[in-house]
């Protein structure tokens, strides 16, 4: 790669629609945190030099003691998210030293370093690039009120997942833009789209699920198992 590459892997959620009690990037999957599959991706991908974890508020030393157990060195810094994803993340790019920077959510514990890489050698010749899948299902909008208003044309839409890869001075650029815009959005590929920057699709793969309803956690361990990772 030309760029230095550092990962912000977010890791500060709370986990609500898992329905547990405590941060589900704490629960197992096959005996180990979910958190430690993606900072062992990370510690694989020989693009990445460096990785700043963000953790809720209170979970500092909890993390960092997964993160040193391991051995996963790469780790440089822990530091504390905010109220969104998007705040998180803010925090965590702040703390990123590197050039290039990749944002991970560490509810994706399947990803693999050749996806890492595959975003990094992207967003190198783009600019910008987030992972992808093309949508299997139809995606209707509705009006609120429980009414399909329109049906979008499937083969434009992807499914986009993390590690989403950006120049990390032009993502840092897009956060504060959006801050100061009250703009919000659920990934990070959005807040870059806005300012009208392009945004290259690399295709993923449908097993990099990101653990977020109950039966997910279930399906990861088939995954895991089947995939070997
Ligand atoms: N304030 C937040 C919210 C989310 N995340 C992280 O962003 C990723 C994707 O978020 P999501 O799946 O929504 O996680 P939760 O916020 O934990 O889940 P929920 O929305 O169901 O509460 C996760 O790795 C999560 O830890 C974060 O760092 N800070
Ligand atoms: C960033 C993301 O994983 C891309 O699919 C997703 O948007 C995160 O959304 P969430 O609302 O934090 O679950």
């Amino acid at each position: 790669m030309a760029w230095d590459w550092g990962a912000v892997i977010v890791a500060a959620g709370r986990g609500t629609r898992m329905g547990v009690a405590e941060n589900k990037v704490y629960l197992e999957l096959a005996g180990r945190p979910l958190l430690e599959y993606s900072l062992g991706a990370f510690e694989r991908c020989a693009a990445v030099s460096s990785v700043v974890l963000v953790v809720g508020e209170g979970e500092a030393e909890r993390a960092s003691g997964i993160a040193a157990a391991g051995r996963y060195g790469k780790v440089a810094d822990v530091v504390v998210g905010g109220a969104e994803r998007q705040t998180s993340v803010y925090a965590g790019l702040a703390a990123l030293r590197t050039e290039g920077a990749l944002v991970h959510d560490a509810a994706r514990p399947l990803v693999t370093p050749e996806q890492i890489a595959a975003c990094c050698a992207a967003a190198e010749e783009h600019g910008a690039s987030a992972l992808a899948v093309p949508v299997k299902d139809t995606i209707k909008v509705s009006d609120g009120q429980g009414f399909i208003v329109s049906t979008p044309e499937r083969s434009a839409l992807w499914s986009v997942q993390t590690p989403q890869a950006f120049r990390r001075a032009e993502l840092l650029e897009a956060h504060r833009q959006a801050k100061e815009d009250g703009a919000a959005a659920t990934d990070d590929a959005m807040l870059v789209e806005r300012l009208g920057r392009k945004v290259a699709i690399v295709r993923g793969d449908y097993a990099n699920l990101k653990i977020t309803t109950p039966e997910d956690l279930p399906i990861a361990e088939l995954l895991l198992a089947r995939l070997k990772r």
